[in-house]
């Protein structure tokens, strides 16, 4: 007989699996996450963490086995649509994140600047106190009338973040969120966590710092070759990670310094401003897709007169 009480899974996937080519990256992953659960993914270089990520946010299709969300089995065809089920996936790197030529109010609603109903956030007036609501819910600091690239790096991820809690998840995927931060600032991030987490929201973090995921997850689930080893309490890390990874556990990640190609965005960038909802949905969806593109963009740097 089942159990009334038991809690429902938020995320199950059942049997997972992706080649590519002779390569299997991902070999039979089954795995529940419940609401309000903080699960470490953990793997050494190439075990598989990065295809599960993007399989999870509608990046990748798998070539078998099944995802549901909240009982409905999936079939996600972009990230777009792993988000509108509530999965939202946050790069290592800031920048994949950022619509250049934009202000940081408006890099800060691009999710729902293309969304059918928002048509008040193209009014400044309207944009700017949006985002000042968003900001201040969550406790943040920034210039928001500012053009986003006068930010530094630790303020762009606070952005990209903010930008990703804004839209309400429930499954919040977060790859080394705290690499480019100072430890103020990845203190104030980490409290972020803990109260999506509180309010239900489960999440998948991928980090090498052991402090990082022994105070943000309560799981850690491992990742070799394809296939999940273990799955355990965070409590049981430290052991297991010197196991899996030696020294390179406590080694923070080095973030690539890399940037968005800007070209499509060059006509909103003279405007400085989106001025429709189809100018929105487009920086949105070029967004989207170049945070995540498989191969790494290699680009000249905004501002430094390189436009093709
Ligand atoms: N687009 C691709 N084409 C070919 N092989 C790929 C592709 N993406 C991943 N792989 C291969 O699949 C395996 C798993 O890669 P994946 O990037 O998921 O690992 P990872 O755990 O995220 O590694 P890392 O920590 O280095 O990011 C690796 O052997 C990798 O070379």
């Amino acid at each position: 007989m089942s159990n009334p009480v038991a809690p429902k899974f938020l995320i199950r996937l059942l049997g997972l699996c992706k080649t590519f080519g002779a390569q299997r990256a991902l070999d039979q992953v089954s795995l529940d996450i419940y609401p309000g659960e903080g699960v470490a993914l953990l793997g050494a270089t190439g075990a598989g963490k990065s295809t599960l990520v993007k399989i999870l946010s509608g990046t990748l299709a798998p070539d078998a086995g099944e995802l549901w969300v909240d009982g409905q089995r999936q079939r996600f065809t972009s990230p777009l649509s792993a988000r509108r089920v509530g999965i939202v996936a946050v790069h290592q790197r800031p920048d994949d994140g950022i619509a250049p030529g934009l202000s940081v109010a408006e890099n800060l609603l691009l999710d729902e600047l293309g969304q059918p109903d928002a048509d008040f956030l193209l009014n400044r007036k309207n944009l700017l106190q949006r985002a000042e609501a968003i900001a201040a819910g969550l406790g943040l600091d920034l210039p928001l009338q500012h053009p986003v690239e006068r930010l530094g790096q630790a303020d762009r991820q606070l952005l990209v973040l903010a930008r990703a809690f804004a839209q309400k998840p429930r499954f919040l995927i977060l790859d080394e969120p705290t690499a480019a931060l100072s430890e103020a600032d990845a203190e104030s991030l980490l409290g972020l966590i803990d109260s999506q987490r509180t309010r239900g929201v489960a999440i998948l973090y991928i980090s090498q710092r052991l402090s990082d995921l022994q105070r943000v997850t309560n799981r850690a689930i491992v990742l070799q070759e394809g296939r999940l080893t273990s799955d355990l309490n965070t409590r049981h890390l430290p052991s297991a990670a010197y196991t899996l990874f030696g020294d390179a556990a406590e080694q923070p990640a080095v973030i690539p310094d890399k940037t968005l190609p800007v070209p499509f965005l060059e006509r909103f960038t003279r405007a400085g401003f989106i001025r429709n909802r189809a100018e929105g949905r487009a920086v949105q969806e070029q967004v989207a897709g170049l945070s995540s593109s498989v191969a790494p963009i290699d680009v000249p740097t905004p501002g430094k007169n390189n436009h093709p």
